[in-house]
């Protein structure tokens, strides 16, 4: 396999042309090693830019297909996420274009967020999570990484994968018994037909169905949830709580909807940094395949060491924390989220679709939970009553 590393082989790239969104970190450092690369916003992805292009790297904006990709030169496509629904992956194939995504890259950013969201819950809400059932809906990469978190934080999990069940897997409930939990948050895949079909999966009926006092946790795709539906069921179910990573029509929010629920994020509960890293790097690692090219970049080369997260929690640092959620949100502030969606939406509604790009485009250094390294902890110990403690532990961090 050729390993271009010197500058003469380097130089013998320029004949292949790959397009990214400009979004993708990392993306000059790993695909610049093969090609010329240009980056680009991705929602301005045209025919006319990809006519002559080899391949084509993007996250969920783009909407990759014929209309895009008919009479382009690109024979790669890779897409730098775990969704897949905004890929017409029968018209690549039909065409003979390899498609990759990255699947599982941002699954522990999710269960960092559901697990941060229900925390902040208990502050903003009569809420106590000890002693609670979560329904988990689809048990694939986030959601069975979510089910052993929750486990070790002493909830009853009610996890439902129809398709698993149908497989074979053993320990999962059915669908209703799921919904009937005191949390359900969806994992599942966007999708519009067959018996699984996701499309409004959680609809009015669902929703008003839900226990007294329930919780529901969409971070899966706007669709999944009928967003209009469940304004309707909130008009008359004041005791329900809801958190939304995602949105029916993004970049588009619905303004009702967000003054509804109890927190409300613009599509970044996968946008820990290490996530996002992770997810170049499996396509950077799938396109050298394809173009026959060894990869001579690991994951770990990827992560710059500065932003390695060291918390002190000793009486001499910072303020004493008393609680897993003191932790939690020194490493991940789920109300900083939420507050710059809310802000966004204030501005005019022409500039609303861009608050929300931007507030993605510009996302801050996020690092999941088991990089961090937490000092202290004889002291934490000592502070914290059991189940705190307890609960902190179950979160995977790095303890000294
Ligand atoms: N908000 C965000 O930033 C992020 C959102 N996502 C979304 O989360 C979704 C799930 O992610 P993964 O767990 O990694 O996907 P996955 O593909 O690993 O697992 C999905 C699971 O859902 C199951 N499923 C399919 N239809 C179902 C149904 N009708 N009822 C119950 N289960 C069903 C599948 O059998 C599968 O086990 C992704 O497809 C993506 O759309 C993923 C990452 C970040
Ligand atoms: O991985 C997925 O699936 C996601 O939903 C991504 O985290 C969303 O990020 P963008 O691709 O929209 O930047």
């Amino acid at each position: 396999m050729p390993h271009w590393q010197n500058s003469d082989e380097r130089a013998g790239k320029q004949h292949m042309k790959i397009v990214v969104d400009e979004n993708i970190p990392m993306a000059q450092r790993c695909f610049g090693q093969l090609a010329e690369v240009v980056a680009v916003p991705g929602r301005d992805m045209d025919p006319a830019l990809l006519k002559d292009a080899d391949a084509l790297v993007v996250r969920s904006i783009t909407k990759v297909n014929e209309a895009l990709l008919s009479g382009s030169s690109v024979k790669f496509v890779g897409t730098a996420t775990i969704g897949v629904d905004h890929i017409d992956q029968a018209w690549l194939a039909a065409n003979n274009i390899a498609f990759t995504s990255a699947p599982g890259c941002n699954a522990r950013s999710v269960v960092e967020y559901v697990v941060a969201a229900l925390m902040e819950l208990e502050v903003i809400r009569d809420f106590k999570l000890d002693g609670k059932s979560i329904g988990i809906v689809g048990v694939g990469n986030v959601g069975s990484r979510l089910r052993a978190v929750c486990q070790s934080l002493g909830l009853k999990v009610l996890a439902c994968d129809p398709l698993r069940q149908a497989a074979g897997e053993t320990g999962l409930v059915s669908s209703d018994e799921a919904w009937q939990a005191d949390i359900v948050t969806l994992h599942v895949p966007y999708s519009m037909d067959g018996p699984h079909a996701t499309h409004h999966l959680a609809d009015f009926q669902r929703i008003s169905d839900m226990v007294q006092g329930g919780v529901l946790i969409n971070t899966s795709r706007g669709s999944v949830v009928n967003n209009m539906g469940l304004s309707r069921a909130l008009d008359q179910r004041y005791d329900l709580s809801v958190i939304l990573d995602v949105w029916e029509g993004e970049p588009f929010v619905n303004i009702e909807l967000a003054n509804q629920v109890d927190i409300a994020t613009p599509h970044i509960a996968g946008y820990s940094y290490d996530g996002k890293v992770r997810g170049t790097w499996m396509i950077y690692q799938a396109l050298c395949q394809h173009f026959g090219v060894e990869a001579c970049l690991t994951e770990a080369e990827l992560i710059d060491r500065k932003l390695n997260l060291i918390l002190d929690t000793r009486p001499d640092q910072a303020a004493s924390p008393s609680c897993a959620r003191d932790i939690v949100s020194r490493i991940y502030d789920i109300r900083e989220d939420d507050l710059g969606l809310r802000t966004s939406l204030q501005l005019s509604r022409e500039k609303r679709a861009f608050g929300f790009d931007a507030l993605r485009k510009h996302y801050r250094v996020r690092r999941e939970f088991p990089t961090v390294v937490l000092r202290g902890i004889d002291y934490l110990q000592s502070v914290m009553n059991e189940s705190e403690f307890n609960r902190l532990q179950a979160l995977g961090l790095l303890m000294e």
